[in-house]
C-alpha cells in the first residue's frame, strides 16, 4: 500500500450511518376494553364514583377498621359542624341587620357567635382527625392493593401469561393499584365536598327555596366538564399503554448492568437512543395534542358555570329588591353560598379524581379477579406422591392467539429411574413439552397424566411440589446464597443439605470465599451484596433442582454457560440421583445425549424418533445428522 494511500485511509471520513427507521407503532390490543369505554355515557361513568368510594372503603377496612370509622366519624361531625355554623351565623344576621343600637345588636349576636366559632374550630379539629387517619390507612391500603397484583401475576396459570394482551392489562392494572395510595385522601376530599355541601344545601332550602336549584345549576357544568376532561384523560393513557409499556421494557434495557457490555461492545447507543427517544416524543406528542381539547372542555364549563354564578347572585339581588326575602336572609345566603364555594370546588374537584381512580381501578378489579379465577386449582384431585410414570396420550398444547398447536400430537411415557434427553432444532416444542410433563399447562387436548390422574384434574400446586426445574432463562434471585439454595424451603437437613447441593455442582469454595458465606446476598447492586460469574448462577441453579430431590427433574439446557468440569458435575451428579425420580434433559449438545437411556426427537411439535443414543445415530435419521453437524467443525 502506497504511503498515500494510508494517508487517505486515515483522513477520509467514516460514512454517513443510515437514519435508523422509527420503531414501530404499538397497539394496546385489549380491544373490547377500549370499546366498552368509548361506548360509556357519562350518566354510566359518573355512576362508577360510588364503586370506587366502596372500594376505598373495603381496602381501608381491610387495612384498620379502627381508623376507619374513626374517619368516617370525624367526616360527618365536620359536616353537622358547618351546618350548625351556619344556622349559628343565620341566628347572628337577624340581630346584626335588624336590630336597633350598636350595644344591643352586638350582644344579641354575641351567642350565636360562638356558637358559630365554637362549631367552625370544631369542624377544623375533626378534619384534622380524618386527615390524620386517612395518613395512617394510606400506606397500607397502597401494600394491599400492591400485594394482589404480585400475587395475581404469581397465581395465574401459565396459559394466562402467554394471552397476547396479557402485559397491557397488567400495565393499566398497575396504574389502578398505584393509585390506591391517592384514593383515600381524595376520597376524603369529595365526600367532605358533599357533606358540606348538603350542610350548605339545608341551610340554604330553610333560607330560601329557589336558591337551592340555582346553587346547584352551577355546579353541574363544572362537574360535567371535569367528567368529560377525566374521560379523555383516560383515553389518552389508553392511547399511550402499549408505547409506555414498550418504553418501561427498554428502560430496564438500556439500564440494566447485566446488558451493558453487550450494549457498548455493540455500539447499540446511537440506535437505542434513538429508539428509546422515537417513543418517548410519540407520547410526549400524543399528550401535547390533547392539550387544546382539555382547554376547550374546561372553559366551557367555566363560562356555563359563571353564568349560573352571577344568575344566582342576581336572583338574590331580585329577591331582597322585591320584597320576597329578608335582608338577614340575604346576608346568611351570601355567607352560605361562599362556603359553598369552597365545598363546591373540593366536591369537582376529588369528585373528578375519584372517577379517574374509578375507571383505573375498574382495570385493577377486573385484572384481580380474572386473575383469581385462572388461579384455582385445575381439578381437586391431589398428587400426594412423586409420579411413577408419566403419560402423554395424544396430548397437544396450542399457545393463546395461535391457530395451530406448538406441541403434538404427542403420546409417551416416561418412568421412574430414567433419564430421557429431549432434543430438535429451535421451535421444535421442547419448552412446551417440558411445560405439559411439569404440569405448569394443562394440555389444550389429549391427557398428560401422573400414574393415572390427568394434570388438568389435578391441583397443580400439589405436582409442582415433587418438581425439581431449571429452565433456560433462571432467576438471578437477589437473595441469599443459601436462600438461592433452598429457595425458602430448608429441609429436614438443613444446612448439611444445602452444602450437598453445592458439592454437587462444585460451588463449596466459591461460596466459602463469598464474604458472609452462605448468608452473602447475591445482588451486587445492593450494598453487601456479591455478584456471582454467569457460570456460578447456572451451577447455582442446577444446585437448588438437586437440593429439592424431586421426583421429576427437569433441566433445559442446564449446563449452557458452565465450563467443562462443570458440566461434568452437573452430569455425574444426575447419573448417581436417576434411581429415584424421572429425569427430563433438553440439550443441543448432541454428547450430552449419551448418559440418556432414552432420547426424543421432536421436530415441528412431533416426535419423529426415539430410542438409545447408537441406536439412533445407525437409524441415521434427523438425530444422527443433528450428530453429524455437531462434529463438523
Ligand atoms: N408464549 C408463547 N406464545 C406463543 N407461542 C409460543 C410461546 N412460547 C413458544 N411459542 C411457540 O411455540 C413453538 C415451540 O416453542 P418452544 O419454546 O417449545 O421451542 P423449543 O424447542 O424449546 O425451542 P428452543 O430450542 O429455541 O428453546 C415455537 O414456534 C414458538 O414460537
Amino acid at each position: 500500500m502506497s504511503e498515500q494511500q494510508t494517508e487517505d485511509r486515515k483522513t477520509a471520513a467514516p460514512p454517513a450511518p443510515p437514519t435508523p427507521p422509527a420503531p414501530p407503532e404499538f397497539k394496546y390490543t385489549w380491544g373490547q376494553h377500549n370499546e366498552t369505554m368509548e361506548a360509556l355515557s357519562l350518566g354510566q361513568m359518573a355512576r362508577r364514583v360510588p364503586s370506587a368510594l366502596r372500594q376505598t372503603a373495603r381496602l381501608a377496612l381491610a387495612v384498620n377498621r379502627t381508623a376507619f370509622h374513626v374517619l368516617v366519624a370525624a367526616q360527618i361531625l365536620g359536616g353537622i359542624c358547618t351546618a350548625a355554623a351556619l344556622t349559628a351565623i343565620s341566628r347572628a344576621m337577624v340581630p346584626l341587620l335588624t336590630g336597633d343600637g350598636i350595644e344591643e345588636r352586638i350582644s344579641a349576636a354575641a351567642w350565636p357567635l360562638v356558637v358559630a366559632a365554637a362549631m367552625t374550630a370544631l369542624g377544623t379539629l375533626a378534619s384534622l382527625t380524618s386527615g390524620s387517619a386517612a395518613r395512617r390507612l394510606n400506606p397500607g391500603m397502597a401494600t394491599l392493593a400492591d400485594l394482589a397484583m404480585v400475587d395475581a401475576h404469581m397465581d395465574v396459570e401459565l396459559a394466562a401469561y402467554d394471552a397476547p394482551d396479557f402485559t397491557e392489562r397488567s400495565e393499566a392494572a398497575e396504574t389502578g393499584s398505584a393509585r390506591s395510595a391517592m384514593l383515600l385522601q381524595d376520597a376524603l376530599g369529595f365526600t367532605g365536598g358533599l357533606i358540606d355541601m348538603a350542610a350548605v344545601a339545608s341551610v340554604l332550602a330553610v333560607v330560601h327555596p329557589v336558591l337551592l336549584p340555582l346553587l346547584l345549576l352551577s355546579v353541574v357544568p363544572r362537574g360535567l366538564g371535569s367528567v368529560h376532561a377525566a374521560r379523555l384523560d383516560y383515553r389518552l393513557h389508553n392511547q399511550t399503554i402499549a408505547s409506555r409499556n414498550i418504553k418501561h421494557m427498554m428502560r430496564w434495557h438500556l439500564t440494566t448492568p447485566k446488558l451493558a457490555d453487550e450494549l457498548r461492545g455493540n455500539s447499540m447507543r446511537p440506535y437505542a437512543h434513538h429508539w428509546y427517544a422515537a417513543v418517548c416524543e410519540r407520547i410526549d406528542s400524543r399528550m401535547v395534542g390533547s392539550a387544546p381539547r382539555y382547554l376547550t372542555v374546561h372553559l366551557i364549563a367555566a363560562t356555563a358555570s359563571g353564568v349560573f354564578v352571577v344568575a344566582t347572585y342576581g336572583a338574590l339581588a331580585g329577591l331582597v329588591v322585591g320584597g320576597y326575602m329578608a335582608i338577614a336572609a340575604a346576608g346568611t345566603a351570601i355567607v352560605a353560598m361562599r362556603t359553598s364555594t369552597a365545598a363546591l370546588s373540593q366536591l369537582v374537584v376529588y369528585g373528578a379524581a375519584m372517577f379517574q381512580h374509578a375507571l383505573y381501578l375498574g382495570d385493577y378489579t377486573a385484572f384481580v379477579a380474572e386473575a383469581a379465577e385462572k388461579s384455582g386449582p385445575r381439578g381437586p384431585q391431589v398428587m400426594e406422591a412423586a409420579p411413577e410414570k408419566i403419560r402423554l396420550e395424544e396430548a397437544t398444547y396450542t399457545y393463546p392467539g395461535k391457530d395451530t398447536p406448538s406441541l403434538g400430537p404427542v403420546s409417551l411415557t416416561l418412568s421412574r429411574g430414567e433419564v430421557i434427553a429431549v432434543v430438535g432444532e429451535n421451535g421444535a416444542g421442547k419448552s412446551t413439552l417440558i411445560r405439559l410433563l411439569t404440569s405448569l399447562t394443562a394440555p389444550t387436548s389429549g391427557v398428560v397424566s401422573w400414574d393415572g390422574v390427568p394434570t388438568s384434574d389435578a391441583d397443580q400446586r400439589s405436582a409442582w411440589r415433587h418438581v425439581g426445574l431449571v429452565t433456560q432463562s433462571y432467576g438471578y434471585w437477589p437473595f441469599s446464597a443459601r436462600e438461592n439454595i433452598t429457595l425458602g424451603q430448608p429441609g429436614p437437613r438443613g444446612e448439611e443439605a444445602v452444602w450437598d447441593a453445592l458439592d454437587a455442582v462444585g460451588m463449596r469454595e466459591a461460596v466459602q470465599g463469598f464474604p458472609d458465606g452462605l448468608d452473602t446476598l447475591l445482588a451486587r447492586s445492593i450494598w453487601g451484596g456479591h455478584e456471582p460469574s454467569g457460570g456460578q448462577w447456572q451451577r447455582l441453579a442446577c444446585g437448588r433442582a438437586f437440593h429439592r430431590r424431586p421426583g421429576l427433574l427437569v433441566m433445559d439446557e442446564p449446563t449452557s454457560a458452565m465450563d467443562p468440569r462443570g458440566e461434568h458435575m452437573v452430569f455425574s451428579g444426575l447419573r448417581d440421583m436417576k434411581d429415584d425420580r424421572i429425569t427430563v434433559i433438553v440439550t443441543h449438545r448432541m454428547e450430552n445425549c449419551r448418559l440418556a437411556d432414552r432420547i426424543i426427537v421432536l421436530d415441528a411439535g412431533r416426535i419423529t424418533e426415539q430410542g438409545g443414543y447408537e441406536e439412533l445415530v445407525r437409524l441415521d435419521g434427523s438425530f444422527a445428522e443433528l450428530v453429524r453437524l455437531s462434529q463438523d467443525r
